[in-house]
């Protein structure tokens, strides 16, 4: 068995790969309050509920763009010594050749996004991550990173502007029927979720035209399905993109 961890913002992702598929996702709050016990806790229970045997593991890998839990998920991990945990840091990146970006800079998991869409697709592609950010990880012919765009994430989007306003609420992300609402809440519906539609219509098809060629779309994150009338863009949609690229990291160091 092989473990991937990814610790996002919002959450820390931890994936147990047996018999090729992810047989079991335990996802955990990215909560810097939670200390090593309580975050092992909530693992020991999983592991108990779901038969999982710690000493069937061959390999640990993690990636985090949390650095202060990265420390605190270690410890979680302590009996996996040197040789079966492997850390995806800037040393590691430069190893894969991803091209002309700087590994120490670059976020371990659109590192793994990226390993993980030439893995799967053998060719150019986009990589759109629905997640605490919304994130375009773009691949060439040989695996290796062109470029990538940031923005905010749809729900990190809606929770700011509830933030700095005074009379708007946090609301449920549904795509209205129509660009224009008649309460606050349809208002706002329409203003982030068709709004993002064609952000992301918009960043595809400029993503598209400055790498050239006919690169794969491929969508992953949670909060990708919501985003129904974006499906046409995607050749497909991968949940587990991310823990696939992890996992790949390690094919490709072996
Ligand atoms: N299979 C799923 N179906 C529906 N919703 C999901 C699924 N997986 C995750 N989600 C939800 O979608 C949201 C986005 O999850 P995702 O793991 O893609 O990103 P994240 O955890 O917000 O980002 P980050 O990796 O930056 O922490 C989360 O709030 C999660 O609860
Ligand atoms: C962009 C996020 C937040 C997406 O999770 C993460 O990959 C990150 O913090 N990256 C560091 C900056 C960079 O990738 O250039
Ligand atoms: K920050």
């Amino acid at each position: 068995m092989i473990i991937a961890i990814d610790i996002g913002n919002t959450d820390v992702v931890i994936g147990f790969y047996e018999k090729e598929e992810w047989r079991h996702i335990l996802r955990m709050p990215s909560n810097l309050e939670m200390d090593a016990s309580e975050y092992e806790k909530r693992l020991r229970v999983f592991l108990l509920e779901e038969g999982i045997e710690l000493f069937e593991i061959e390999k640990v890998i993690l990636g985090s763009v949390v650095p202060d839990l990265t420390p605190v998920i270690l410890e979680v991990f302590d009996q996996f010594k040197e040789g079966q945990m492997v850390l995806v840091d800037g040393e590691l990146l430069q190893k894969l050749s991803l091209g002309r970006i700087n590994p120490y800079e670059l976020g371990a998991d659109l590192a793994a996004n990226a390993v993980g869409v030439f893995t799967m697709c053998q060719q150019s592609a986009i990589v759109v991550d629905f997640g605490t950010a919304l994130t375009f990880t773009s691949v060439n012919n040989q695996g290796e990173i062109v470029g990538v765009a940031i923005a905010p994430g749809v729900q990190t989007a809606m929770k700011s502007l509830s933030s700095n306003t005074a009379k708007l609420p946090e609301i449920p992300l549904k795509i209205p029927a129509k660009a224009l609402g008649n309460n606050t809440v349809e208002a706002m519906q329409a203003g982030i979720m068709q709004g993002y539609v064609g952000l992301v219509r918009h960043m595809v098809a400029q993503v598209k035209a400055e790498m050239g060629g006919q690169p794969k779309v491929i969508a992953t994150g949670g909060l990708s399905f919501i985003f129904e009338p974006l499906h046409d863009l995607f050749d497909e949609m991968d949940v587990n993109l991310t823990l696939d690229g992890l996992r790949a990291m390690l094919s490709k160091l072996a």
